[in-house]
């Protein structure tokens, strides 16, 4: 499949969001970081400015939910208008049924992984997903630098979903950049978040573009 940029809205300007969104119209999907101040040491937003977020945005909304107790809120964020709602295994009583639960509302489920969690318990679990969020930092801030270690893991799930020709896209978050994009690409990945990389450039438009291009190029050679 074609690469998909998914800009994160952590780097964009909280206060004029909707020109902000109107900024990566040509992306896929604009990420959008909830974190609660437990499951990360820091605060963003929740349902109410989700709910807006998705009645403005250009693209539709990917959010990454980054909040303990994913089994009670992540519903929440299809019914708010999110497209896709990707929660932590590590915040999850029960995963297959929350997934279940989020594609029953109408969103695609996806399942994120900290550097630390392994993949191995999810693969017999795949179809399952829409996607398998491979965090690239430890989750929590933008403009981190991006953890090489992790590539393993996101060969893994690409040698996995192939062998059993499941349709999960694997999605990486963190330190995502020109300078990174193509690695990762080549490692598996299908979905790209980058924060800083769109947000910092002079031509946001022209950034979700090249990082497009670099992606696509490392995905037509695996
Ligand atoms: O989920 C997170 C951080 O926890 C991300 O979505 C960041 O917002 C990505 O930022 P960059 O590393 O691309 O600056
Ligand atoms: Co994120």
């Amino acid at each position: 499949m074609p690469a998909l940029i998914s800009p994160s809205i952590l780097s964009a300007d909280f206060a004029n969001l909707e020109r902000d969104l109107g900024r990566i119209a040509r992306a896929d999907y604009a990420h959008v970081d909830v974190m609660d101040n437990h499951f990360v040491p820091n605060l963003t937003l929740g349902l109410p400015v989700v709910k807006r977020i998705a009645e403005v945005s250009p693209v539709p909304i990917d959010v990454h939910l980054m909040v303990e107790d994913a089994d009670r809120w992540a519903v929440d964020y299809a019914r708010a208008g999110a497209a896709s709602v990707t929660f932590h295994a590590e915040a999850a009583q029960a995963a297959v049924r929350l997934a279940r639960e989020l594609r029953s509302a109408g969103a695609r489920a996806g399942i994120a992984l900290r550097p630390a969690t392994p993949a191995e318990p999810l693969l017999d679990l795949l179809t399952e997903f829409d996607m398998v969020l491979v965090m690239t930092v430890e989750p929590g801030f933008g403009g981190q630098s991006f953890i090489e270690g992790t590539l393993p893991k996101v060969r893994r799930l690409r040698a996995a979903i192939d062998e059993q020709g499941a349709d999960t896209w694997i999605q990486v978050d963190g330190g995502v950049s020109r300078d990174t994009i193509a690695t990762v690409a080549a490692a598996g990945a299908d979905v790209f978040v980058a924060g800083s990389a769109v947000y910092g450039a002079a031509d946001v438009a022209g950034e979700i573009d090249a990082l497009r291009a670099l992606a696509d190029e490392a995905i037509a050679r695996r």
